[in-house]
């Protein structure tokens, strides 16, 4: 639970910083677009008063600004666009179609940024919406064309502008056909990903659990034991172990057959599983033994939670099924010694178990 929810944490983080960085780039070309529009302010080709042209790229910026926050926020993360794509492009269009407005010379060239912003969104949007926002700027280009031939036809060549929204035309479709593709490469890459990260775990999870109860098995259970052992020598975290095995097993197996057997093991897993506290560890180290591994409990307390353990299954009975009474079971418990290895620690949880055996089973003994 723990590990899912550190991987969903991880892939926000992961997604808020590629919003960030889309952000970024929206704004450094905008950087560049305002950049050629002063120049062709003070060259005297942007039909625009200094203090309207101040006013309108307040507005752009201020408006840029704002996205920027947003992204950076992560306030649009629970969007299924969180990049905002749609309405940035679409803003863009706005955006370049007033400045090729006030420009008549060399029109196309103030308008030509606008295919770095098209090109940033076609990793975000699908090549249905791509084609459409191709087609879009090329109408608003004609709809602006028309627009500066009403208020300045005299003087503008209209072959020439003519050619230049052609050409605009053309290189728009193509980026957004393009781009499309690249977005449709993308979802497939990221759907491979995930297929892969799935049957990763998949894999991962098949290593470490036991066939016949899904538990952890003894490779997984020793790696824990490690695990709790290096804490441990650190001074942080004090453990115990509980060596179980259910008593006379061999006379199920001989008396109801195999198949009982299994469904006592099974019973017996999930009845441990259901009564266990959070951070603690359960698993199967072969046959009818089992351990439970107790990060911050000391041997009384390991001793109540085997104790605990024994008195349940004992309530179980089979025999409404045709199968044992009851079964019981015996455990040896042992708390980790600081320094002792992990085989050391078993061994002395073993003997525990051999007394609890010897002493007449369906008990509980410490070593
Ligand atoms: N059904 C079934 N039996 C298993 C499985 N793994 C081991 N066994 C059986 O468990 C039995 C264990 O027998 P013993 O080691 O003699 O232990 P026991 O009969 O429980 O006796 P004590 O532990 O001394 O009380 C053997 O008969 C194994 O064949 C399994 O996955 N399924």
């Amino acid at each position: 639970m723990n590990q899912e929810l550190n991987q969903a944490r991880r892939l926000t983080l992961s997604e808020r910083r590629l919003l960030r960085r889309h952000g970024r780039s929206a704004l450094a070309i905008l950087g560049m677009h305002t950049l050629l529009c002063v120049v062709y302010l003070r060259l005297g080709y942007f039909h625009l008063a200094d203090r309207a042209f101040l006013i309108l790229f307040g507005g752009i910026w201020a408006a840029f600004l704002v996205y920027l926050l947003l992204l950076n926020l992560g306030a649009t993360l629970r969007l299924s666009e969180p990049s905002l794509s749609l309405p940035l492009i679409t803003f863009c269009i706005g955006m370049y179609m007033v400045s090729g407005y006030y420009v008549d010379e060399f029109r196309l060239a103030v308008v030509m940024l606008f295919f770095a912003h098209l090109l940033l969104v076609s990793f975000r949007l699908r090549a249905r919406v791509m084609t459409a926002v191709g087609i879009g700027a090329s109408v608003s280009y004609a709809v602006m064309l028309w627009m500066a031939f009403q208020a300045r036809g005299v003087g503008l060549s209209f072959s020439v502008e003519a050619l230049q929204w052609l050409v605009f035309t053309m290189i728009s479709i193509s980026f957004a056909v393009t781009g499309g593709a690249i977005n449709r490469l993308r979802n497939e890459l990221a759907d491979k990903n995930r297929a892969l990260a799935g049957a990763v775990k998949q894999v991962r999870e098949l290593a470490i659990r036991d066939d016949l109860t899904g538990l952890f098995n003894r490779g997984h259970l020793m790696e824990i034991l490690e695990r709790q052992k290096a804490l441990a020598d650190t001074g942080r975290t004090p453990f115990s172990v509980c060596y179980v095995d259910l008593d006379h097993f061999k006379k199920i197996n001989d008396r109801f057959g195999h198949e009982w057997g299994d469904r006592v093991l099974k019973r017996f897993s999930d009845l441990a599983m259901s009564g266990m506290r959070d951070g603690d560890f359960f698993g199967r180290l072969g046959g009818e033994e089992f351990l439970l591994i107790l990060p911050q409990s000391d041997v009384d307390g390991a001793r109540l939670v085997a104790e605990r353990l024994r008195k349940r299954w004992r309530e179980q009975a089979f025999d409404d099924q045709g199968g044992p009474l009851s079964v019981s079971l015996s455990v040896g418990v042992a708390s980790y010694h600081e320094g002792e290895s992990v085989d050391e620690l078993l061994h002395r949880a073993d003997q525990g178990l051999y007394q609890a055996k010897s002493g007449g089973r369906d008990q509980t003994r410490v070593a």
